[in-house]
């Protein structure tokens, strides 16, 4: 088991952000966490990577039980994650190559000696996500696409037993969004990674992400394949709005009724 969340709940300034939430995921698994703004999703992840304790309920994440094992740096050096809140931190002029290296150490930055087996692993992530010829290119200077790309090779650096992948085609156009999700299904396929991939955008719901967990007010709507969640009626009831689900080559497109 990769995380098994019990009944957890998360108070911050007298408001319950998350109520009985209950959730496991086994390894090797593809999730997409689905909700709307506010739903609770940033709440939940931080709470993943311990920054936060939950009020009630029991965290396990990657074997660890929140308030028994020591977490905090050991545990996120076993998780990748893929965020807006990590992109903004990155050093300006730190080149893509040192930023997929940092990886490595769960850290922002370089600070310790790369081993010739990190060297080995990032030049290899870099071909595999089609980033090498921009390798020595300062971060700042890459489009949003390639930034993406570098911040996924930067997260599975050190193989993570779970990769997060929050909201990770925000500010891409069309076709970079289409070329970034090709890239993580070629991952999810190939080295199979336990994943967790947030979103928003139903559309963003590849084949390979076939469990769905749908989060509302900081509750659990429902969770199961993605098959059975994403239907017209469950939607409607999710968003709270008539809305109408079509699938087409194995991915689902959404829109409003009138
Ligand atoms: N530290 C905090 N203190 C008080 N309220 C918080 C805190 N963190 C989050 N919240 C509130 O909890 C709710 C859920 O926020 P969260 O950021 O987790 O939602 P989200 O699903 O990630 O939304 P989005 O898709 O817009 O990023 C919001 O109402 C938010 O204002």
């Amino acid at each position: 088991m990769v995380l098994e969340l019990e009944q957890v709940s998360l108070k911050k300034e007298g408001k319950w952000i998350l109520e009985n939430v209950d959730w496991k995921i086994n390894k090797g698994e593809h999730w997409v966490l689905l909700g709307l703004n506010g739903a609770g999703k940033t709440a939940l992840l931080h709470m993943l990577c311990s920054y936060y304790f939950p009020t009630k309920g029991k965290v396990n994440v990657i074997g660890r039980q929140f308030g028994k094992d020591i977490l905090g740096e050991q545990l996120r050096q076993q998780i990748g994650i893929v965020s807006s809140t990590i992109k903004e931190k990155i050093y300006r002029t730190d080149s893509a190559y040192q930023v997929v290296l940092s990886g490595a150490f769960a850290s922002i930055g370089l600070y310790e000696e790369p081993t010739d087996e990190m060297r080995e692993q990032a030049q290899k992530l870099l071909k595999d996500l089609d980033c090498y010829h921009y390798a020595n290119r300062e971060f700042c200077t890459l489009s949003q696409g390639e930034q993406q790309r570098i911040l996924v090779g930067r997260a599975l650096m050190g193989n993570p037993e779970l990769l997060i992948l929050d909201e990770p085609t925000n500010g891409l156009d069309f076709i970079a969004r289409e070329a970034l999700l090709e890239s993580i299904e070629r991952i999810a396929s190939k080295e199979n990674p336990t994943i967790i991939y947030v979103t928003h955008h139903v559309e963003e719901i590849l084949p390979v992400f076939n469990k769905t967990l749908l989060l509302k007010n900081g509750t659990v709507f429902a969770e199961g394949s993605s098959k059975e969640m994403i239907t017209s009626t469950n939607l409607s009831d999710f968003f709270g709005a008539a809305v109408e689900v079509s699938w087409h080559d194995q991915r689902p497109s959404i829109k409003k009724v009138k």
